[in-house]
């Protein structure tokens, strides 16, 4: 989990900053200095995306020089151990001598440093933050920690900046494919399949959950972990309940993928359980491609595939944005297309635009169509920010959030399909207050 950690003089406001991002009340912030007396952890989840955040804080200098050498110190073990720092500055004190000094030292740091000056409350506070431009930096953010103001917007630039999270089960470059469907829809034959083409760099070992069997292997040069919910019946497992059994399979399987190979049996089409599977998955943020499998066995003429195309995106009208694949397991026919196509997806999902070109793709969407009016006033959208990959998160940061319909939510989004593709995965989007002009 990435580590975020919050620096600055004492009383500048650390605990009341990292209390609000936590969206906790006040623990123990006093109004003198020094009060802080422990580093305070904390895991926090903003915009679906989880991150570790430290308070530095808790020393209480008896002189200047005392002072300067414990914020020293203090960034210094921030500089080792986070990967993003948040200097906080206070535009009651103004501009301190210490201030400038550890500025200097994280100009040095090869880490994302945002400069965040708080306690502006109001208007006045917001005209004296600009002095802090003085410490030569590009951009300062203001906020208010005790009443809230701009957090929301900090919180999108951090995890903006924010290297991706680790992933719990394998590290960062494996990319973990779930292939899912109900009982017979021929899953093992097209992992059998899938693994016959490319190398197997591992034995199947039996996987974390115990009930699936997770193979390793490399396509194209890139490690990929296969997770085959199959596993489990050939463990000898009673068959009558197997319907139910293997909707817990995909369930679980889900948690831990990053691409959905969503099986579906040509022969039978699809069913209600399969709608359920993709539904989860399309909830739980994963990339998905469908792969109708037994394309052999079906009786075709020149629009049967037209028409399946077609049954298939009215059935599964929120999953535009999947790829479909007709596949024959059994005899093997355009199996070897999977992975070609699990690669651009792979690459979609984790794929991060530019503020810039993001901002006017949505400028764009809103002058051709502005979104309403509501309580009477016509809503407003200010900016946009890519907070997350894995899938690719947006935060949207606008007049009153709570006035905007799914409707245009989905507009936003096909916009953003539009413009930059994300074919494969879900794409999320945050309405949140502007918290300030
Ligand atoms: N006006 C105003 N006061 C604030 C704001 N944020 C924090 N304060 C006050 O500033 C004082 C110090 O806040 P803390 O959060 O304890 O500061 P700290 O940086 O953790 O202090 P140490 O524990 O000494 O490192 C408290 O009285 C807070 O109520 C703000 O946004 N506006
Ligand atoms: N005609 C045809 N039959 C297939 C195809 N793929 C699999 N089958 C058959 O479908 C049956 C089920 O295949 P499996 O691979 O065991 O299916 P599964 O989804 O792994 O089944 P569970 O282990 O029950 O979850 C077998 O009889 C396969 O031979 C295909 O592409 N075409």
């Amino acid at each position: 989990m990435p580590v975020v950690a919050i620096v600055g003089r004492p009383n500048v406001g650390k605990s009341t900053l990292f209390n609000r991002i936590l969206g906790r009340r006040k623990a123990l912030v006093e109004d003198f200095p020094g009060v802080t007396r422990d580093r305070n952890y904390a895991e926090v989840t903003r915009f679906d995306k989880p991150f570790t955040l430290i308070d530095t804080g808790g020393f209480e200098p008896q002189s200047q020089e005392r002072l300067l050498q414990q914020m020293r110190e203090q960034s210094q073990l921030a500089i080792e151990e986070a990967d993003l720092i948040v200097f906080l500055l206070d535009v009651q004190q103004g501009l301190t001598p210490a201030d400038q000094d550890v500025a200097n030292m994280l100009r040095r740091v090869d880490k994302p440093v945002l400069y965040v000056v708080n306690k502006v409350d109001g208007d006045r506070q917001e005209q004296g933050a600009a002095e802090f431009y003085a410490l030569g930096v590009e951009d300062i953010f203001t906020v208010s920690a005790e009443h809230g103001l701009g957090v929301n917007h900090l919180v999108a630039g951090i995890l903006a900046r924010l290297p991706e999270a680790p992933k719990p089960v394998t590290d960062e470059e494996v990319t973990r494919i779930a292939v899912i469907g109900r009982p017979n829809v021929g899953k093992s034959s097209l992992v059998n399949r899938l693994l016959g083409y490319e190398r197997v760099v591992a034995n199947p070992v039996a996987g974390t959950t115990r009930d699936s069997v997770d193979t390793a292997f490399v396509y194209n040069r890139k490690p990929y972990l296969l997770i085959d919910t199959a596993g489990i019946r050939r463990k000898g497992k009673v068959s009558q309940k197997l319907e139910k059994f293997s909707v817990v399979q995909a369930l679980k399987a889900m948690e831990r993928t990053d691409i959905v190979l969503m099986v579906i049996d040509a022969e039978e089409g699809v069913t209600e359980q399969d709608l359920n599977v993709a539904g989860y998955a399309h909830e739980q943020g994963r990339a998905l491609l469908l792969v109708v499998n037994k394309w052999d066995a079906i009786e075709k003429d020149n629009q049967t595939l037209g028409r399946f195309v077609e049954k298939i995106r009215v059935t599964f009208k929120f999953l535009p944005y999947a790829p479909i694949l007709f596949v024959s397991a059994l005899t093997g026919q355009r199996v070897a297309k999977i992975m070609g196509e699990v690669e651009k997806v792979a690459l979609e999902y984790n794929r991060q635009v530019g503020t810039g070109e993001l901002n006017k793709v949505v400028e764009k969407a809103v002058s051709s169509h502005p979104p309403a009016v509501y309580h009477g006033k016509r809503l407003k959208i200010f900016y946009a920010v890519q907070v997350g990959v894995r899938p690719p998160s947006f935060v949207i940061f606008v007049s009153k959030a709570e006035g905007f319909h799914f409707s245009y939510e989905r507009y936003l989004v096909n916009k953003i399909r539009d413009a930059f593709g994300f074919q494969g995965t879900p794409i999320r989007l945050f309405f949140r207050d502007r918290e300030r002009k």
